[in-house]
């Protein structure tokens, strides 16, 4: 929701004199005057131009309106498209959920569909589109389908990690117009598919840049570039179907940057247009050639997009609407706190959705397992008590990066489907996925970067949608509300006792007349006592909380560089850390049973396993 007119928006470096710049400039100056006239509620999201005059066939902005039900396009969208369809080489930096992928796939399909002769399964690959994860790469294959079901010649693919190598290999011989892929599987089919075809392939898009390069895949990216090729598709290796002379065209996404893209950045963008980016940010964060030294002709342009009206989530782009506010619990009440602010979430609005975030697999895990079988209130035998019932009603999904393909298939779909749900996961499910109607993210375990901070929260409040963030911090760990704030996030403490005293006590919970900690805190005990006793129950659940302190403990102790100052192992009492796993005494961390499990953890950390 925007509280005004915004702060100065829009473009403020543009050299080129093309009419297309000057559309766009009209266009945001009638989106401001309708925000001050309170007729946009959604100003700094939406421009006020039609797909149709940003230059795309008007069969495909016909389908992105009466089909895909999209009004009008956002103004990362309007900015984007005119610039990818004149085949410049583009640097996107956006907020979340601002509809990037539409911004380059919109393009790419308007200059396949008027290809002459038409486009065909023999001609192979036109458009790659490589991603991080897998169900990013699920995600984006499903926009494309539905942007072309009326291209039926335009043939859409993806080739990710956990797929049949034999199946994908059929369907690249079969002939792929656009494919989305994850690195690792992409560079395997360059190098071991013969029939892969990719002679005529104009476009590279590289969604979630930063991302793809921080999961440690640097190596396979230039291992892809270097087999594909780059600059001008030569006269003779390409089909006719390709115009003569078009230079391929690569484009790099994302809502964050880092250094690593300015490499990639370097590798791959000829001369690029930087969209969402400004003179400070080129500066200290690229160091990119600046723009007015790259081309002295006046051809180079930056476009800022207005990324948000709120200046305080400037830095990241951070959608304005959304509520950000972090709860401040000790260690040994995390858990509690957790199912407490759950059960209060629930029962405000029982049709929604949250996603809670976790730093590993085993707490994935054991959340899951103890959140599917937890039943409250704990006394039900007693006679006029209600009887137990699951503490959270709403259906729990698990998604991590050690789940069977299948399964997290199966997460992944149908968490995006339901009204009501709840969903654990590591950060697999950070970046790009677009879950519709989530309403809350819990970061119950820190992020780390800021970045990752960025993504988790833009789960959340996408295209203008209400949303609220919360994040767990325990008192030792406040300092890294001073990190975000670098970055422009601002966050408003959570009133967690007031929620806890809104739960009725139950018949065996102490009284206790004045609450003088949270730890003292009928509601608290009582909760607490009940999950030890749940986790005890079964030799299965034990193992699961036990294996989840290991490798929590361990993740603790990985944070990175400045924040291994905020993040201290040894300020943690592990003994509250074992209560946080509902765990009645700390478990040994060197133990031999543990070691295995320790080793294992270590090998499931790297990065790429986790996601592709
Ligand atoms: N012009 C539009 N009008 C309304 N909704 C749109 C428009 N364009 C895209 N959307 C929808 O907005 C949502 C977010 O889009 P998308 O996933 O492309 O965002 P993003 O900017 O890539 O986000 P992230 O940075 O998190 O990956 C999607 O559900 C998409 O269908």
């Amino acid at each position: 929701m925007v509280e005004d007119g915004g702060k100065e928006a829009a473009i403020l470096f543009v050299s080129s004199k093309t009419k297309m710049v000057k559309n766009i400039q009209q266009s945001m100056r009638e989106t401001k005057q309708e925000v001050k006239d309170g007729s946009k509620v959604n100003s700094g999201l939406f421009a006020s131009c039609s797909f149709s005059s940003l230059g795309l066939d008007p069969k495909l902005s016909d389908q992105l309106k009466e089909r895909m039900g999209f009004e009008a396009p956002t103004l990362v969208q309007a900015q984007s498209i005119p610039v990818i369809l004149s085949g410049r080489d583009v640097l996107v930096n956006a907020a979340t959920g601002t509809g990037k992928t539409i911004a380059y796939l919109a393009p790419i399909i308007h200059h396949l569909q008027g290809y002459s002769p038409k486009v065909d399964r023999s001609h192979g690959t036109f458009a790659l589109v490589i991603v991080p994860t897998r169900e990013l790469c699920l995600q984006v294959y499903e926009t494309l389908e539905k942007l072309l079901h009326r291209f039926h010649w335009i043939v859409p693919g993806y080739v990710m990690g956990g797929e049949k190598k034999p199946k994908e290999k059929a369907r690249l011989r079969k002939g792929i117009s656009i494919l989305i892929a994850t690195p690792g599987r992409l560079l395997d089919h360059l190098k071991n598919t013969a029939s892969f075809v990719h002679k005529n392939l104009r476009w590279v898009i590289f969604d979630e840049a930063d991302c793809i390069l921080e999961l440690g895949y640097g190596k396979e990216i230039e291992q892809i570039i270097k087999l594909l090729g780059s600059g001008q598709n030569e006269e003779g290796e390409t089909d006719d179907i390709v115009p003569k002379g078009v230079q391929k065209q690569n484009l790099l996404l994302s809502a964050t940057l880092n250094d690593k893209v300015n490499d990639l950045a370097k590798l791959s963008l000829d001369n690029p247009v930087m969209i969402g980016l400004d003179n400070s940010k080129l500066q200290q964060n690229l160091s990119l050639p600046s723009p007015a030294s790259v081309d002295p002709d006046g051809d180079d342009m930056i476009i800022h997009v207005n990324k948000s009206a709120n200046p305080s989530s400037e830095d990241y782009g951070i959608p304005s609407q959304l509520v950000q506010k972090y709860v401040r619990v000790p260690c040994g009440a995390r858990l509690v706190a957790l199912l407490s602010v759950l059960k209060n979430l629930f029962e405000r609005e029982a049709s929604q959705k949250v996603v809670v975030f976790f730093s590993t697999r085993d707490a994935v895990d054991f959340h899951y397992s103890l959140l599917s079988q937890f039943q409250w209130p704990p006394n039900s035998e007693t006679e006029g008590e209600e009887t137990k019932q699951l503490f959270l009603k709403c259906k729990t999904f698990r998604l991590h990066g050690s789940m069977e393909q299948e399964d997290r298939r199966s997460a992944f779909g149908t968490f995006k489907t339901e009204k009501q749900a709840l969903l654990l996961s590591t950060d697999v499910a950070a970046r790009g996925l677009d879950f519709p109607k989530v309403r809350c993210i819990i970061q119950y375990d820190c992020p780390g970067e800021a970045t990752e901070y960025v993504h988790r929260v833009g789960r959340t409040a996408r295209i203008g949608e209400k949303g609220e963030a919360l994040l767990f911090l325990q008192p030792i760990e406040i300092d890294y509300l001073k990190e975000l704030k670098k970055h422009g996030a601002s966050l408003t403490e959570y009133p967690l006792l007031k929620v806890l005293d809104k739960f009725p006590l139950v018949s065996n919970m102490p009284r206790i007349k004045k609450v003088i900690s949270l730890e003292s805190h009928p509601w608290v005990i009582s909760l607490q006592r009940a999950l030890e006793s749940c986790t005890y129950a079964e030799p299965k659940m034990k193992n699961l909380a036990k294996n989840a302190f290991v490798s929590w403990v361990r993740g603790y102790a990985a944070h990175k560089g400045e924040l291994k100052s905020i993040f201290v192992v040894k300020k943690l009492h592990l003994g509250h850390v074992a209560k946080s796993f509902a765990l009645r005494e700390q478990p040994s961390l060197v133990g031999k049973s543990h070691h295995k499990e320790s080793m294992k953890e270590e090998e499931r950390r790297t990065p790429k396993r986790a996601t592709s």
